[in-house]
């Protein structure tokens, strides 16, 4: 098939029978579980071995079991108790500052607002207090025997100890724990709390906190500990977690999708995700958030989970590429996720802060500039975007707030509805009033912030907990872009894609972002053998059309990797040159894949 076979949008006439979409993406870092050990049984016998050799040549041994937020707390000090032989037993807990301290200390960050708090420059340290941390220290270090020592925060309280366990937690499981009221936020008792609280307390204080906290110990981690499953405990050594996060950084890999029902959420996912299908319906599919997602690490016959946020911690360069790291430090600023309104709703009448307004108000050094890919669609598919010419912004602000009374809005007079089909791009700047309407599947290309929505109007229905959402008006009415209307939005919004290159059996277009976004997305359609080059810095790509491709070094530098439809994977920097083409079932079939990456 040469290259005049290509048609670029043209879709492929296939039928998905069976979803081969791979839930559970795990990594093989080792061959055998030699470093590994899981149950309590044999964690707990690993242990206590390397104690025993410790003491073989110093009379007094610390093990540091330090933690992040959301662990079972006392289920994990119990287990240590009772499998662990000690002479003394610490709990960092107990030095902690009294909670009604804490909660004012955190109150600035926290805030009144039911959604937003502000980033917080909180240290782990400012949780305790001073003279209960030097009366553990001393009682540490005059320890006769074995101490064990746990909690939050405890190596920042006593140093790293002779063996230091890290007891890490991946960010969704944090959430469904928080949902089920079973956690606390860090250094109160607030398990009660609903769980959009507790989400607020984590994101902008506790995570940033101990995620700082988390980078200090990653090289002096001697085991990680992993708790994600409660009944299936997993401790692998700190080596082999290193040399985990090394490799996944030098070739393609994929982070662990997590799936969310919602009010406005579709029938899709269901069907190409393989999901439940007695639930209601999902509405976001999280697939390439590495500050939420998590990574899975095999070892021989085992499979950890750790959050994917310690690669961009502990590589940063080779992931991200110099330029990119230079620009966002340890962070990763591109997020995929899916959006399913099939047979849904629409989701809310919303805007974005501008890049100003998210660091006066929130702290952040970036926005959350936006795109929807349209990954699938039916007829009467529709995207609300940018103003229409000549509107009256104080009347549509006016009316907006009136709709919270009335119920009613009439979305149609003031914003643009433009019908959309499979495969377009629509480009969402921050400040642009956007809405993709139901009967869409949208593949969101954009900037990492992602919970800086501004809903403007809700379309008069009800959150998943029988209340209404939460408006925002007072704060869009001061980010959305007026001049963003109807010529220039269909102008430099909608499509505005470009033929750039093309190959043996390959066609690349430019298809966005906006100017003013610092995303750039590429699209390939392809049956032959697409040439990729990471340009050093990261690369995000999903297969947006086609069955299964594989993505190859021409130097061999990583093994081949397969990926099927609708799965996002991630090119680090480092791995320069890579192929993409169809594979298997795909041979022979036009492909696609839309890639994005930080401009330079
Ligand atoms: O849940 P609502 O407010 O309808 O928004 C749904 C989604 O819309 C998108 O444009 C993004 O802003 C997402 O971050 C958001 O989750």
């Amino acid at each position: 098939m040469d290259r005049s076979d290509l048609v670029a949008g043209a879709e492929v006439n296939e039928t998905r029978i069976t979803s081969n979409y791979d839930k559970h993406p795990a990594i093989r870092v080792e061959a055998t579980d030699e470093n590994c050990w899981a149950g309590w049984k044999h964690i707990s016998t690993q242990l206590q071995k390397h104690v025993n050799e410790r003491r073989q040549y110093q009379p007094n041994v610390v093990l540091v079991v330090d933690c992040y937020q959301g662990v079972y707390w006392e289920s994990l000090e119990k287990t240590l108790r009772d499998t662990l032989e000690y002479d003394s037993f610490v709990v960092t807990r107990t030095a902690y500052k009294e909670e009604e301290d804490i909660r004012e200390m955190v109150y600035p960050y926290l805030t009144d607002d039911r959604v937003f708090g502000k980033l917080t420059s909180l240290e782990i340290q400012d949780y305790f207090d001073p003279k209960a941390v030097e009366t553990l220290k001393k009682q540490v270090a005059s320890g006769q025997g074995v101490t064990v020592v746990v909690g939050e925060g405890a190596a920042a309280v006593v140093g790293h100890g002779d063996i230091l366990v890290y007891v890490d937690m991946a960010r969704w499981e944090i959430q469904l724990r928080m949902r089920r009221h079973e956690v606390n936020n860090l250094g109160v008792q607030n398990q009660q709390a609903t769980f959009s609280q507790q989400y607020k307390q984590g994101f902008f204080i506790d995570w940033r906190v101990l995620d700082r906290h988390k980078q200090t110990l990653m090289d002096s981690w001697d085991y990680v500990l992993d708790t994600n499953k409660h009944n299936e405990p997993k401790l692998v050594r700190g080596t082999s977690i290193r040399q985990g996060l090394k490799l996944v950084s030098n070739k393609p890999f994929r982070v662990v999708p997590f799936f969310d029902p919602g009010p406005w959420g579709g029938q899709w996912m269901k069907e190409v995700c393989d999901l439940d299908k007695s639930a209601e319906n999902y509405a976001w599919c999280f697939d390439c958030v590495p500050e939420e997602n998590s990574l899975l690490l095999r070892f021989g016959q085992h499979v950890v989970e750790i959050p994917s946020i310690n690669l961009v911690f502990a590589y940063p360069q080779s992931l991200l590429g110099q330029h990119v790291y230079q620009r966002f430090g340890r962070e990763f600023p591109i997020r995929f996720d899916f959006l399913d309104t099939m047979e849904g709703g629409n989701l809310s009448l919303q805007v974005h802060p501008t890049k100003e307004y998210i660091k006066e108000h929130f702290g952040l050094d970036y926005t959350q500039d936006e795109s929807y890919y349209m990954l699938d669609t039916r007829e009467d598919a529709v995207v609300y975007l940018g103003t229409k010419n000549g509107i009256d912004p104080t009347e549509m602000i006016d009316k907006l707030r009136e709709a919270q009374q009335t119920s009613r809005f009439d979305a149609e007079k003031y914003v643009n509805k433009w019908p959309v089909k499979k495969h377009d791009h629509v480009l969402i700047p921050a400040g642009t009033v956007h809405c993709s309407g139901r009967n869409s599947m949208v593949l969101e290309i954009s900037a990492t912030p992602y919970i800086f929505t501004f809903k403007l109007w809700d379309w008069d229905r009800l959150g998943l907990d029988g209340k209404p959402r939460p408006i925002h008006i007072d704060h869009g009415e001061k980010v959305i872009q007026w001049d963003r209307q109807t010529e220039w939005t269909k102008k430099n919004l909608i499509n505005a894609i470009e033929k750039i290159g093309e190959g043996d059996g390959w066609i690349e277009e430019k298809t966005g972002l906006h100017a003013s976004q610092f995303i750039e997305t590429r699209r390939h359609w392809f049956t032959g053998t697409v040439p990729h080059h990471t340009g050093n810095t990261v690369n995000v790509l999903n297969l947006i059309e086609g069955r299964e491709a594989i993505v190859e070094s021409p130097s061999g530098a990583f093994e081949p990797f397969v990926v099927h439809y609708a799965e996002t994977f991630i090119v680090p920097a480092a791995v320069g040159e890579y192929t993409v083409r169809p594979h298997g079932e795909s041979v022979g079939q036009q492909c696609a894949t839309i890639k994005a990456f930080v401009r330079n």
